[in-house]
């Protein structure tokens, strides 16, 4: 069986369009599986659609939830040769069977009996250039630090096969290019919603309906936003605010701003330097980054690429293999990891549903075929979590601050503070997991409320993150206690259009935003502030 190609692909690209009235995201965009490096993509956008739906949404429990780690390479890819394309169209059977990603040829006859994600699709392929679709599905450290001794690096194409695979281009890859090409200079750029708007085109349906969505009817992901809305500033004058000052620290880490860069998976799917771009950005931006355990980059990848003194978080979902996690939380710690984030709203994915339907219309079931009635299976993570396991990765990772991210209620809080954790992120995960779960700022209003002893502590921060687009919007965390806030889809957006500038840039305007909001405040330094600065009646 093969994938339908063209008129699929016409469906994707309508489907791209449309999605972007679908979404009720309040921000938005996602990534393409594309890797500009990779050049070659045989494999058409609507294929990749069906493909990556099919097995992102069925065979694993999340895109941002599925990615298993190699341990340490067993040195297998060593080949040297140069392969023609004749020779490479010889190979194409169960009996030899080879594949080319980023221009090289692997021979996985023998790993296709024990590929994780299945046999029949390595021959789908078999003696094509599969490398949109594989960095699409696979982890940046998947070829490095694979296993297995039965994936064998042959060699690398000739020129020709490059230059052809090259020109085999589906409309959705032509389409971004030509997105990506009309952009303007990144000086441009007004708001931190703009990037979102200029990154829509230059991601593929895939990537922007990864990115965008939220669960179900996305009514926590719009709250999120509009709970900024209903919070007004009671400003103070006839001040001095010569010499505003909005720089922090973050778990120890000078900050230029209170804002971090929130972790999200896959970023490679909307700029091929993924993460590493990321944190050029926040390097140069003075900020704190914490990156996916599905990031598209390696811990490493991301530290080689940050300046002298620049920190890197690293944040961990549990696995029900605690061996797996514990390994996981040793090789950051190993990596130079600043910080722990444990991320605990995630222990099954959510329904995003407005990403399934984008999917869905695009590469449709045909009209007829049977129900499946194959299980979905929800979870690959821990679903039996505690607040023991604080200490569990404080053991593991000694001396490095730990955070609990996902925390909806304020009597969570109050455990997270007494089981030891260092900090906490009000979130619900940029609504894409509990629909309804209420707006990260609700609940900090609320910490106000009840349990306003866990505020103002040195050895417990409160971070916020959900729907922040301005400086204003992070004043006003910072105005009810939080010590810093993260930012998750805009950032990703940014690095989309223009890479580490994007960043940067996008933390310049925040930074603008923020200072210009103080002088009007009021107040010079981030201390100043308090809930006295804000009216939060209508929240
Ligand atoms: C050549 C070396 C390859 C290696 C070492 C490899 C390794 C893996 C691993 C470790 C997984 C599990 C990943 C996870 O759970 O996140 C996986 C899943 C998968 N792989 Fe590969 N793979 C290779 C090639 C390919 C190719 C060429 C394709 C397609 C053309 C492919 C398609 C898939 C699919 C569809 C899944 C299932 C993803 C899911 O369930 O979420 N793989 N592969
Ligand atoms: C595409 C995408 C992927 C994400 N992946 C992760 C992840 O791997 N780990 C995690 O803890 N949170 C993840 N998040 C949640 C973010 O860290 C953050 O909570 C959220 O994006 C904040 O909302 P914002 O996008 O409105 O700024 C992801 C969010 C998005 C949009």
């Amino acid at each position: 069986m093969s994938f339908v190609f063209r008129p699929l692909a016409r469906a994707a690209s309508r489907a791209h369009s449309a999605k972007r009235f679908a979404s009720t995201s309040a921000t938005s965009a996602a990534p393409t599986a594309s890797r500009g490096r990779l050049g070659a993509a045989v494999v058409t956008g609507a294929a990749l659609t069906l493909l990556a739906y099919g097995a992102l949404q069925s065979n694993r429990a999340e895109a941002e939830a599925g990615a298993v780690r190699f341990p340490a390479s067993s040195g297998k890819l060593t080949g040297e040769r140069i392969v023609s394309l004749g020779e490479l169209e010889k190979h194409t059977h169960t009996g030899s069977l080879w594949v080319v990603i980023d221009s090289k040829v692997y021979d996985v006859t023998n790993f296709a009996k024990e590929h994780p994600g299945g046999s029949k699709v390595l021959l789908e392929w078999a003696g094509k250039d599969v490398s949109k679709l594989f960095w699409m599905i696979h982890p940046g450290t998947t070829l490095e630090k694979h296993e297995y001794d039965t994936v064998v690096f042959v060699g690398k194409l000739d020129d020709d096969a490059v230059e052809k695979f090259a020109m085999t281009k589906s409309d959705e890859d032509r389409d971004i290019e030509k997105a990506k090409a009309a952009l303007f200079g990144v000086d441009s750029v007004a708001s931190i919603s703009d990037f979102e708007r200029y990154a829509k085109d230059c991601l593929s349906l895939v990537a922007w309906a990864y990115f965008s969505t939220g669960a179900d009817s996305e009514d926590s992901l719009s709250e999120n936003a509009a709970a900024y809305t209903r919070v007004f500033f009671r400003p103070r004058i006839m001040r001095n605010v010569q010499g505003v000052d909005a720089s922090t620290e973050i778990l120890g880490y000078k900050s230029s701003i209170p804002v971090y860069v929130s972790p999200t998976a896959r970023n490679g799917w909307g700029n091929p330097e993924g993460e590493v771009a990321v944190a050029k950005g926040a390097g140069a931006g003075g900020i704190l980054q914490v990156l996916s355990h599905y990031a598209s980059r390696s811990l490493e990848e991301v530290k080689a690429a940050a300046r002298e003194g620049q920190e890197i978080g690293w944040q961990l979902y549990l696995s029900p293999d605690r061996e797996k996690s514990a390994q996981a939380v040793r090789d950051a710690v190993a990596a130079g990891a600043h910080s722990i984030w444990i991320t605990a709203d995630t222990t099954i994915l959510g329904k995003r549903e407005v990403e399934r339907r984008m999917l869905a219309e695009a590469t449709p079931t045909p009209n007829g075929k049977p129900l499946t009635r194959t299980p979905v299976v929800y979870s690959n993570h821990e679903l039996n979590m505690s607040w023991d396991d604080i200490n569990w990765v404080k053991k593991l990772a000694p001396g490095l601050p730990v955070v609990i991210k996902g925390v909806g209620a304020w009597e969570d809080v109050e455990e997270a503070y007494k089981a030891g954790a260092d900090a906490v992120v009000l979130s619900n995960h940029g609504g894409r997991q509990l629909n309804f779960a209420e707006a990260p700022l609700k609940t900090l209003a609320d910490v106000n409320k009840f349990a306003p002893q866990v505020l103002g502590q040195e050895r417990f921060s409160i971070f916020v993150d959900g729907g922040i687009r301005h400086g204003t919007d992070v004043l006003k965390a910072v105005c009810l206690g939080a010590r810093g806030v993260g930012l998750g889809r805009p950032f990703i957006y940014a690095a989309t259009g223009w890479g580490a500038e994007g960043v940067e840039k996008a933390i310049m305007i925040l930074r603008e935003e923020i200072e210009i909001g103080m002088a009007l405040l009021g107040v010079t330094k981030l201390d100043q502030l308090g809930p006295q600065y804000v009216d939060t009646s209508k929240l």
